[in-house]
């Protein structure tokens, strides 16, 4: 089980979170010639993401996606793909390429089939940037949603599925990628703020949550970086 890294203040928690991603994205890059970047969306990220798209990297040669997605249009205030095109995909990084998984006109179902492709070439991913929600959900795969096992499921043929709302979340539809996405990577970075996340996250984390499938899974490397 990965232990919490705690660090002094957000800002030194921003600062080493973009300087992990890079180097991991460098270095993906560096050995296979191409790198896919899944980012969270959520309110803790947009400055990892301000920070990363200032360092050099060989932005061309990564593909940026996201871990989850609302199922609404990039101009939506809520749309994660717009939180990523303001914050990452600008001065370097906006040399990256970028799969979406939200297609206008396409219905809900049909937009998650549409993103696999995009997420496929992604893949193997040289990181995977998550938040993790008081519920104990990452992504968009929340406890007691009707999806959650297929999205858990480690054998899952499945890369996005299509999350409809539940009680209490998600109170919107949802694209969110796999647990069996996710961990096509060498590194999982969890990103979380807070007193609560931290008791959450440290010591014997509740294998009930959704969190805990990450946690335990020996796929890929994963750190928990934190700050009160
Ligand atoms: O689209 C989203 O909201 C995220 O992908 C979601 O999984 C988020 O990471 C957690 O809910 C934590 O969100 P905060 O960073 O806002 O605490």
């Amino acid at each position: 089980m990965p232990k919490l890294e705690a660090f002094s203040s957000r800002e030194a928690l921003y600062d080493a979170t973009a300087s992990i991603l890079v180097d991991a994205l460098t270095n993906a890059v560096a050995a296979s010639g191409r790198a896919g970047f899944a980012a969270t969306g959520g309110t803790t990220p947009a400055p990892v993401y301000d920070r990363l798209a200032t360092l050099t990297a060989p932005w061309d040669k990564i593909t940026v996606t996201l871990t989850d997605e609302r199922f609404v249009p990039p101009t939506d205030p809520s749309s994660n793909e717009g939180l990523v095109r303001r914050h990452l995909l600008v001065g370097e990084a906006a040399k990256a390429s970028f799969a979406p998984l939200y297609f206008d006109g396409m219905s809900h179902a049909d937009s998650a089939r549409a993103a696999e492709a995009g997420v496929e070439a992604a893949t193997p991913f040289g990181a995977v940037l998550l938040g993790v929600g008081p519920d104990g959900h990452f992504a968009s795969l929340f406890p007691g949603n009707p999806v959650l096992a297929q999205g858990l499921d480690p054998q899952s043929d499945r890369l996005v599925l299509d999350v409809p709302p539940s009680d209490p979340a998600p109170d919107i539809p949802r694209l969110s990628l796999t647990f069996a996405a996710l961990t096509r990577t060498d590194l999982i970075v969890l990103l979380v703020t807070g007193a609560a996340k931290k008791a959450l996250l440290e010591g014997d984390v509740d294998p009930a949550l959704p969190v805990a499938a990450i946690l335990k899974q020996d796929r890929a490397k994963v750190r928990i970086l934190w700050a009160e």
